[in-house]
């Protein structure tokens, strides 16, 4: 598959990306780039690869071929040089049920190196709507209240590549509003995006590009998609 256009300035460039799972091929020789305040949408049915390319892209998953190129060097995926430019946000929170969401948020900002801001994290919880739930434990916040949570992480993580697996799964229409805004906000302001959605997101204002994954795999034949590692 060719590469989408050439943005610009690229600062990501994905070529030839190969992934399989359990055996069998989910993405082939795939292949974008983004420059700063560019977004790109994942598309595609259900199994197509989405979550796939988004654990790839945050070296969560081994490629099993392909290069990534970041600001023209060419890394390893978990190489720490791109780790500290991305913030990940899967289907799971990752965040303990037992602890408070502001417990979890000053553990998740530790770990990425993040200096807690009391003033900025005060901020961001409150145009979440999440002030008045933070310290209750995680685990009994209801599932909307989690997913902002996770975006409260992503928010205050201060990094210039967002990579989102459906992020408005749970969302109510204010919470789809927020994060329009702030990836509106995040884009308007040089930093990148790759989405994962089955919906459509308000994005105003933004450069979007989309990559449908269920196209993506079409060419590839049986036998490659089955016999493969
Ligand atoms: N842990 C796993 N082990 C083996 N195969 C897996 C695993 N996780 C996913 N797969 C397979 O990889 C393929 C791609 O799955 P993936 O989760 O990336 O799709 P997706 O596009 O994100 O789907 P959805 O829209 O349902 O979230 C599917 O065929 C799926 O069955």
């Amino acid at each position: 598959m060719k590469g989408l256009s050439t943005a610009a300035s690229t600062l990501l460039s994905i070529s030839s990306l190969g992934c399989a799972r359990g055996g069998r091929v989910v993405l082939r020789d795939l292949g974008f780039e983004l420059g700063a305040g560019q977004l790109l949408m994942l598309r595609g049915h259900n199994g197509a690869g989405k979550s796939s390319l988004l654990r790839c892209l945050a070296g969560l998953l081994p490629w099993r071929a392909g290069s990534l190129q970041w600001c023209g060097d060419t890394l390893s995926p978990r190489d720490p040089a791109y780790q500290r430019q991305l913030v990940y946000m899967g289907h799971q929170a990752g965040m303990s049920d037992a602890l408070t969401g502001l417990e979890n948020l000053r553990f998740a900002l530790d770990l990425m190196a993040v200096h807690w801001n009391e003033a900025r994290v005060q901020a961001v919880l409150q145009v979440l709507s999440l002030s008045g739930v933070v310290t209750r434990p995680f685990g009994r916040l209801s599932q909307g209240q989690r997913r902002r949570l996770g975006l409260a992480r992503v928010l205050l993580g201060e990094r210039s590549l967002w990579l989102l697996d459906e992020p408005d799964n749970c969302l109510d229409v204010q919470g789809e509003q927020y994060l329009g805004d702030a990836l509106d906000q995040h884009l308007s302001s040089g930093g990148m995006a790759v989405v994962a959605s089955h919906r459509n997101l308000v994005l105003p204002a933004v450069r979007v590009k989309v990559l449908d994954l269920s196209l993506a795999l079409a060419g590839a034949s049986k036998n490659e998609r089955e016999a493969v590692c």
